[in-house]
């Protein structure tokens, strides 16, 4: 490996730039692979990080290294892999025949599997599964601003010692876990809100601001860790409170959350879901991967989840162009009748 690794960010996007723009900003030596739309973005203007704590960082366009071609892959030592789930598989078709040997992956993605897609189409490459606890939003012209706080965290590996201070260095962190499978369990209950969020196509801070739409997610959540109960997973505990308590803390009036929940609500007026963003775009959604995997867990232990079922039913909906104007109270009551009905 040279002096100074060489980080690659493949997909350059809301997280992939923000990450790699805040490594870029403090000293690594970073390249991005992307689109057009967003290679043409950044080569006029440059890079643009800041944060919700005032974090202020700028590479200049003449110093940013971004393409739509592959090659800069052939150097990497850490490639961070930060497409949507669907693109994945594709990604891994690209790195594959262009990997040099002994080079990292990491998977900053939503989702379970994505780091598994990686490792079979990388066999010989250490493919660790990372977790972006925070929100990016791209404003334009090369500004992504992270809207709520928290560290990256990744798979303990003895590999990533070289480069745990240069996360460090950009303020991103680099916090490692034994069990990575329980955090990503934790963070996809989060992620359960999704869905809501691009529903109600509010800003996250306004929708869990209130109780209905709150109330939606903690019967979401409700059935999810009912699931992973029948499966005998533990999620991680990414917040003072375990994640078994939170549905409770949802639902609680809106003055009470307010005070008890300052943390959950510390996020940026304007920040939205990364669903909501695809539904906005006209994209296809991650929903498959988050709510989709609850539904699958509990088919695979005979039983049923009909709250996140009708999410995905729902955002399938949207996704072909049927968007209704939900409420919190009125989604909350279908929810409820999807439940009462049982049909998943
Ligand atoms: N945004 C957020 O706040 C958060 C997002 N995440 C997760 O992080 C991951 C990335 O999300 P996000 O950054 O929002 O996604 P974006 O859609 O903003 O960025 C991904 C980018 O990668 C591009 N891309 C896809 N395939 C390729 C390819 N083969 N070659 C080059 N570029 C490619 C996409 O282009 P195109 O769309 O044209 O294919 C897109 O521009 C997701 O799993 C998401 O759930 C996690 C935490 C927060
Ligand atoms: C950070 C969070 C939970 C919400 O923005 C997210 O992961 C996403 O938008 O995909």
């Amino acid at each position: 490996m040279a002096s100074t690794p060489e980080v690659v960010v493949f997909g350059a996007g809301s997280i992939g730039c923000y990450v790699g723009g805040r490594l870029a900003a403090t000293g690594a030596t970073v390249r991005f692979i992307g689109r057009e739309r967003v290679v043409a973005e950044v080569r006029a203007h440059g890079l643009h990080l800041t944060d919700w704590q005032g974090a202020d960082l700028k590479v200049p366009a003449a110093d940013v290294r971004i393409d739509t071609g592959p090659e800069a892959l052939s150097t990497a030592d850490l490639v961070l892999v930060t497409v949507k789930s669907a693109a994945t598989e594709e990604a891994g078709q690209t790195l594959a025949p262009r990997l040099k040997p002994g080079a990292i992956v990491i998977s900053f993605q939503n989702g379970l599997h994505n780091a598994a897609v990686l490792r079979g189409l990388l066999p010989g490459h250490t493919v660790l599964t990372g977790m972006v606890p925070f929100n990016v939003a791209a404003q334009g012209q090369g500004h992504f601003h992270a809207g709520s706080e928290g560290t990256l965290e990744v798979e303990r590996h003895a590999v990533l010692a070289p480069f745990v201070e240069a996360f460090t260095r950009a303020g991103l962190g680099l916090k490692q876990h034994a069990d990575i499978v329980a955090v990503q369990w934790a963070k996809l209950l989060f992620n359960l809100n999704n869905a809501l969020n691009a529903l109600a196509n509010l800003p996250l801070k306004e929708e869990l601001s209130q109780r209905a739409w709150r109330r939606c997610l903690a019967l979401a959540q409700g059935e999810a860790l009912a699931v992973l109960g029948r499966a005998g997973v533990k999620p991680a505990k990414l917040t003072p409170l375990p994640p078994g308590l939170i549905p409770v803390l949802l639902g609680s009036p809106d003055a009470v959350f307010g005070v008890l929940a300052k943390k959950m609500l510390a996020i940026d007026p304007k920040a939205r879901s990364s669903m909501w963003d695809d539904l906005h775009a006209g994209r296809k959604t991650e929903v498959d991967y988050l709510n989709g995997e609850v539904v699958r867990l509990a088919h695979q232990h005979g039983v049923s989840a009909p709250v996140n079922a009708r999410l995905v039913e729902l955002i399938r909906e949207a996704e072909g162009g049927q968007r209704r104007p939900w409420t919190g109270e009125a989604l909350l009551a279908d929810l409820k009748q999807a439940e009462l009905t049982n049909v998943s």
